[in-house]
């Protein structure tokens, strides 16, 4: 909304929200989300043509066109628990419309939502018994977080979904059309049916998650077989019909949508009497889930087994670079295994605040939940094996092992001799991200274990090739 603000400098934008504590934090000095680039149009546009308001009625009431931006997370319990979307708070949105509109609106389908929705909303909206016309775009949102303002000023696709076989449909079409016709090329603003629109964000996730599960499944074969991940997913993606990116391995996807939307689709898929396909897009998840908890594996095995007391530097904890999100991230499941076999663990992340993570290991996982960290941990438990520090040094300082969870830019460049000389030996480093230069830190003396590369001897005869 603050880009479309900054392009339109003819549209007024409000950005209403139930959350008190989020607006104030949207209207002061330090917005509530770290987001390279957010601040600045924030801060050119707030005032002018960008508001931030706790009045959801009234600005509603006001407006031609609403974007429905509200949370839609995975059911926790009742009926689809644990796969369907949960779409409380989109239905109170609508009913909310519904109520205190006065005059005709264009309400568009920002939140992610499965296929369908906008059958249910435009139930809800138009019967309201007061003569006011109410047409519904799907506009699904492909900005990824840490590259947000980018992605959102040269998108690669914006995509529209209406009622294109009605003239009042494509007229809605064409008013949304119009306004990111402002910044962005004709030609990559696509405009589909309304089933199309939901399920093509749904289809673009699962695409996405798969080549990550895909290319992490190969990680496993690569270190059982002595081939190097980054030169497998390098000579798979010159293949132009298959392409470079998106073919880093890792310890795992995080971020609140790739495994929420999967679970929607599989849900989806069961719900039409699909169960083949349900079970072809459930694997991304189980794969996904694996990778985490082999990592954990490879780790306390190459240990002697155990990380009983041992001291151990977690370095990041954001769900990817460039953003404090903590949705999903896997360095939860990893550091939870991780104080399930004992360790003690030192905990740094440039901009996760202590709070976040403390929240986010004490929180009980869901029956439903399919990660190995189902167990639950006691809160006493995690409080004595948890330390969170403010920078890496203090966090690897007579640590056992380092693990790195987030591709963090610092801890590339981090002093690893300094880091090594304070640190007992034999002294490990598991990289979760491939991106330790591996070839000098064994030279400093580390043990090093890296994604789907080359195992080390001593991890070799230390542990089976696929733990
Ligand atoms: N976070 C991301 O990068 C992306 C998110 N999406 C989709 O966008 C949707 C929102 O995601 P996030 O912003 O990450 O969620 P979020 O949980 O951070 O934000 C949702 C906001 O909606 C507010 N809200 C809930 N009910 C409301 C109501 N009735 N009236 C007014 N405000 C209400 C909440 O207070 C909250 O601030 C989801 O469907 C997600 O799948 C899509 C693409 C990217
Ligand atoms: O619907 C959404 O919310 C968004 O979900 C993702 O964006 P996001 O989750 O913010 O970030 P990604 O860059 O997709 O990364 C997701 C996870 O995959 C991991 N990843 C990514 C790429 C890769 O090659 N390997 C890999 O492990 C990242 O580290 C991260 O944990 C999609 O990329 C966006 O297009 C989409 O709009």
């Amino acid at each position: 909304m603050a880009v479309i603000a900054l392009k339109c400098p003819s549209i007024e934008v409000a950005v209403v929200d139930i959350s008190v504590p989020r607006i104030t934090a949207w209207n002061s000095e330090k917005l509530p989300i770290y987001e390279p680039g957010l601040d600045d149009v924030v801060k050119k546009c707030r005032g002018r043509n960008l508001f931030f308001s706790n009045e959801v009625e009234k600005n509603v009431a006001q407006a031609d066109i609403v974007f429905v931006s509200v949370n839609t997370p995975t059911k926790s319990s009742g009926l689809g628990a644990g796969k369907a979307a949960d779409l409380t708070y989109w239905e109170s949105a609508a009913r909310m419309i519904a109520d205190v509109s006065k005059s005709s609106k264009i309400v568009v389908e920002k939140s992610t939502v499965p296929v369908k929705t906008a059958e249910a909303i435009e139930k809800i909206l138009t019967h309201n018994n007061k003569g006011i016309e109410f047409q519904i775009l799907s506009n699904p949102e492909f900005l990824a977080e840490g590259t947000a303002i980018a992605d959102l000023f040269d998108p690669d696709r914006v995509l529209i979904g209406g009622r294109e076989e009605t003239p009042a449909g494509l007229k809605a079409i064409k008013t949304l059309k119009d306004i990111y016709a402002h910044w962005v090329p004709q030609e990559r603003i696509i405009c589909t049916n309304l089933w199309s629109a939901e399920l093509s964000k749904l289809a673009a996730n699962a695409f996405l998650a798969q080549r990550i599960s895909s290319v992490n499944s190969m990680s496993a074969l690569c270190e059982a077989t002595g081939a190097d991940v980054t030169q497998v997913s390098y000579s798979v993606g010159k293949d132009s019909r298959i392409g470079p990116k998106f073919l880093s391995a890792s310890v795992g996807f995080g971020g609140s949508c790739f495994q929420k939307d999967i679970l929607n689709l599989v849900y989806i898929c069961e719900c039409n009497g699909l169960p083949e396909v349900a079970n072809y897009w459930k694997q991304v998840i189980k794969i996904n889930d694996y990778q985490k908890s082999r990592f954990v594996n490879r780790l306390v095995s190459s240990m002697f087994n155990t990380v009983s007391g041992k001291k151990i530097a977690i370095l990041g904890f954001s769900f990817k670079k460039d953003t404090g999100d903590t949705r999903e991230t896997p360095a939860i499941d990893v550091c939870r295994g991780l104080i399930m076999d004992r360790a003690q663990l030192i905990i740094y992340d440039p901009q996760v605040p202590e709070e976040q993570i403390m929240k986010d290991l004490l929180m009980p996982k869901c029956d439903w939940d399919q990660t190995g960290s189902t167990i639950q941990i006691g809160e006493e438990t995690v409080w004595q094996s948890v330390k969170v520090v403010h920078n890496a040094y203090e966090a690897t300082k007579d640590a056992h092992a380092i693990c790195v969870l987030t591709e963090w830019d610092e801890f590339k460049s981090l002093d690893y001799k300094k880091i090594f000389d304070n640190m007992p030996k034999p002294a490990y480093v598991f990289d979760g991200r491939n991106i330790v230069d591996v070839g000098k830190l064994r030279q400093i003396g580390f043990i090093v274990y890296s994604i789907g590369k080359p195992l080390d001897p001593w991890l070799k005869s230390e542990m089976p090739a696929v733990a």
